[in-house]
């Protein structure tokens, strides 16, 4: 049984959702500043909530968290926060993803969003060194016509965005019908990536690739399912996200010994190790990476692949990226 602390071992943080990552001493603590009235009478209360069966038993309690959220303050403490933690567990480079129409619909500006995420990047790269960017999400399970018009919304500043992603509940809503969305993004210079395969089957692994051409799948565990999906994403080179104690907390997975990322990586595929809400699933990016190491007995060399894999599939310069692989090769446990 290996016990190797992977705290210290650079790695880049590329599928986290900023918005769980909302803390319930967080959430009583600004529904109290914005005189916001709550449904649960106390953080233990909203705490023991978090036992779910399913991704949609999570995305209640995660949209209802949001509420709290206000004023462009609150979205960069959120956000600086998360960046603190981060950057403790050997995080050196973080691409956030945001749902802007959980904000928008509940009358908050998409600017506030996210003038406030990014001020918070800016207070983390010139204190921890930590670099990092924005990748605004559409909620699939919303109307179409209200992604397209979310990304219109930020048309004249998507430089100040990494790119677009795809979230929210998966079964029911198929990849294809974001074609047009999706090619939009890509005309306006962003990179693309979309939760697929999580609980949705192999064929929207298979859309997203081919009609949203993304260049990183969010999850993908279900890939597995499918031999020829896995000889293409190994093929390609295309990087998963994989979220390991999001999996099992939300039953994709019956325990961290039964996950498939052994398999996945025994398959020749790029996996990265990531932390998706860790404020409701118990545990920020190296407790998913100790975890995973503990699990499933992982040696050094494996654990330095996977941090290698994160920074290769990164949005960062090739000049960056070669630095932070310098440094995970020169990382001893
Ligand atoms: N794991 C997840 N899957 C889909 N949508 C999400 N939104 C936040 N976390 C998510
Ligand atoms: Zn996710």
């Amino acid at each position: 049984m290996t016990h190797i602390s992977t705290r210290s071992l650079p790695k880049a943080e590329l599928h986290l959702h900023i918005e769980g990552t909302l803390e319930p001493e967080m959430v009583f603590a600004l529904a109290e500043k914005n005189g916001i009235a709550l449904p649960w009478s106390s953080v233990e209360e909203l705490r023991g909530l978090y036992s779910f069966t399913d991704l949609q038993s999570f995305l209640d309690l995660y949209y209802a968290g949001m509420a709290v959220l206000q004023t462009e303050d609150d979205f960069a403490e959120l956000a600086g926060a998360y960046l603190r933690r981060a950057a403790e567990q050997g995080v050196r480079h973080a691409e956030l993803f945001f749902d802007p129409q959980a904000h928008t619909t509940r009358g908050i500006a998409i600017d506030t969003v996210i003038d406030g995420l990014l001020r918070a990047l800016a207070t983390a790269r010139s204190e921890n060194g930590i670099t990092g960017g924005l990748i605004l999400c559409f909620l699939r399970d919303q109307p179409v016509a209200d992604a397209m018009a979310t990304l219109e919304s930020v048309a004249a500043r998507s430089a100040d965005l990494l790119g677009v992603g795809l979230d929210s509940a998966e079964v029911g809503y198929p990849p294809s019908l974001f074609e047009a969305v999706f090619s939009r993004a890509r005309e306006l210079g962003l990179h693309v990536v979309a939760h697929a395969g999580e609980e949705g089957p192999p064929e929207y692994v298979w859309e997203a690739l081919d009609l949203l051409k993304v260049e990183r799948i969010d999850h993908g565990v279900r890939s597995l399912e499918d031999p020829l999906l896995v000889e293409r994403l190994r093929r390609d080179r295309i990087p998963l996200t994989v979220c390991p104690l999001s999996n099992v907390r939300l039953g994709g997975v019956a325990s961290l010994d039964d996950h498939a990322l052994p398999a996945m990586l025994e398959a020749g595929l790029v996996v990265t190790v990531n932390s998706d809400d860790p404020a409701y699933f118990g545990g920020y990016i190296d407790d998913n990476y100790s975890a995973v190491a503990r699990a499933l007995d992982l040696d050094a060399e494996q654990l330095r692949a996977v941090a290698a894999f994160s920074v290769e599939a990164s949005f960062l310069g090739a000049d960056a990226k070669a630095t932070l692989l310098a440094e995970i090769a020169a990382w001893t446990a």
